[in-house]
């Protein structure tokens, strides 16, 4: 008998096994062993869920937001209730820490929490008209169904990030997380029935984006997608979308450069360069992708990081003192190995790391040394591809203007992290810096009340915050004449 969980596909409010009859294994990236199997879904399940999301929507609009927040800050604190659970569950299937694990629960939680304090906040307005005894009113209306779909790096986030806003404006919604980690956020479904959520508000589906995924997209019940993810997926979703003039809203790949001038705490800027790169593995959006010095404080900064990537210790992500898991997947893992070798037949010296850590517990699973490449070149694959892995080139600057060119050179412009105290550089970064979102004197780490809002191939409409909210919504505009 196999005690390997299988999960369902979650269609109004009820747990299905797939009419497909094939399921897609969920590997731990520790070990290589499969934790549980989910459900690979049809395109037929994915029209279901969306017609069932079109109907509870109908009724799901007409409650008072205050009512829809009301029931949502109990689905959070359920969320805060299985903590350990869902922590543990994201380790086994992306291989997280255990503390980033829990931190992500949290942020999960508190995504859906800053969500419910907008249902008071949905605004209009009301305008004179230039028309005598006559008003305008611009009213904030759902959208309809949305489609949410999500990415690997922090799938419970992700999805708790976009149904928050989603189903405080009144909305529905379909969620397609990744195949790579769908375990956490499918039990987003068994907390939504335990807590009332109407059935069908919520549903989550598992299945190929490349089939799964476009049915959902161009189907015309949906009204709006909201995805994170690479940027070729994007653009393709985009194209999809194109068809019913689809709102969509994409969070898309990065490639960060972390600045450092010669006036910066050089301590702080060394810590925040570490985490910045190293946390979950690089698997973050906004990580820490290339690394520019200037060149006076270039020999005291190294060797103070070096020092301190020696000490990143490689293990088992359950274990209080490890710092650093595995890579997700092969694929991901084969990446790295590819990008570091093309990145040495290019020129650069690998000062650190650089290949699968040796011992017998990294036998088994994705494991990649933390690794820093320096003599590395403005022209090099390694300066533009994102990698979203633990490698970090490091290039050297003369001048502000310099490094302000290396930094806007890319295709992408989500977040960038500038180490300075002197206020004028500050100032002339927050004018030049092609960047969505700039760090000054931190590290990475967007909070819900910004907006995380990428230039370029990075996204397009951006999300959290008040901004993000407004995207969950349509308005209309009517105007009311009266008798004099
Ligand atoms: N800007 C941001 O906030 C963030 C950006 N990212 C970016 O995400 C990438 C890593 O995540 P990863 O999951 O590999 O990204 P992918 O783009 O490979 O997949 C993202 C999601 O899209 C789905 N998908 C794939 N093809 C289609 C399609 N044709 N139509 C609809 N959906 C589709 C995937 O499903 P399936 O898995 O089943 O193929 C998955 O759920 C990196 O580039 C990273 O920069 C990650 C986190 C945050
Ligand atoms: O998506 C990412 O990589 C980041 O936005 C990450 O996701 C949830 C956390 O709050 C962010 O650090």
């Amino acid at each position: 008998m196999s005690s390997i969980q299988e999960y369902k596909l979650f269609i109004n409010g009820e747990w299905r096994t797939s009419t497909s009859g094939e399921t897609i294994a969920i590997v731990n990236p520790s070990t290589e062993e499969i934790v549980a199997r989910v459900q690979n879904g049809t395109t037929e399940e994915a029209i279901e869920a969306l017609q069932a999301a079109e109907k509870a929507q109908k009724e799901w609009k007409k409650l008072p937001a205050k009512e829809r927040a009301d029931l949502l800050y109990k689905f959070s604190n359920e969320i805060k209730a299985n903590s350990e659970y869902l922590a543990q569950l994201l380790v086994k299937e992306q291989g997280k820490l255990l503390k980033v694990a829990r931190f992500e629960v949290a942020v999960a939680s508190s995504f859906i929490e800053y969500a419910c304090e907008g249902a008071r906040r949905i605004e209009g307005d009301i305008i004179p008209s230039d028309n005598p005894n006559e008003q305008i009113w611009i009213q904030k209306i759902p959208r309809g169904v949305i489609v949410a779909i999500t990415a690997w790096n922090f799938p419970l986030a992700l999805a708790a990030r976009k149904l928050g806003p989603a189903l405080i404006a009144g909305n529905s919604i379909v969620i397609k997380p990744t195949s790579e980690t769908p375990l956490a956020t499918l039990e987003l479904g068994t907390i939504a029935n335990k807590v009332g959520i109407p059935a069908g508000v919520i549903n989550i589906l598992t299945g190929p984006g490349r089939a799964m995924g476009n049915a959902l997209v161009e189907s015309p019940i949906t009204k709006m997608v909201t995805m994170t993810g690479s940027t070729p997926v994007g653009q393709q979703i985009a194209r999809n979308a194109a068809q019913n003039l689809t709102h969509v809203q994409l969070e898309l790949g990065g490639k960060a450069p972390f600045i450092v001038f010669e006036d910066a705490d050089i301590d702080a800027a060394v810590d925040a360069a570490l985490h910045s790169r190293f946390d979950n593995c690089g698997q973050v959006c906004t990580c820490n992708e290339r690394m520019y010095l200037q060149e006076s404080i270039y020999d005291v900064f190294m060797e103070k990081f070096l020092k301190k990537v020696s000490e990143i210790k490689v293990g088992d992500p359950m274990l209080e003192d490890t710092d650093m898991g595995p890579k997700v997947n092969a694929a991901e893992l084969k990446a790295m190995e590819h990008l570091v070798a093309v990145s040495v037949q290019e020129g650069a010296t690998i000062a650190a790391g650089g290949k699968k850590p040796v011992g017998t517990q990294f036998e088994k699973g994705y494991w990649f040394e933390p690794t820093v490449l320096t003599n590395v070149t403005q022209d090099m694959t390694i300066v533009h591809e994102e990698s979203f892995g633990p490698i970090l080139p490091v290039l050297k600057f003369k001048t502000f203007d310099e490094v302000i060119g290396y930094a806007n050179d890319s295709e992408y412009g989500l977040a960038a992290m500038v180490f300075t105290n002197d206020m004028n550089t500050i100032m002339k970064c927050n004018d030049e810096l092609e960047y969505g979102e700039i760090y000054v004197n931190r590290g990475h780490g967007e909070q819900h009340q910004g907006f995380h809002n990428g230039y370029k191939l990075s996204g397009s409409g951006g999300e959290d915050g008040k901004y993000g909210f407004e995207q969950y919504m349509e308005k209309k505009t009517f105007y009311i004449r009266h008798k004099a």
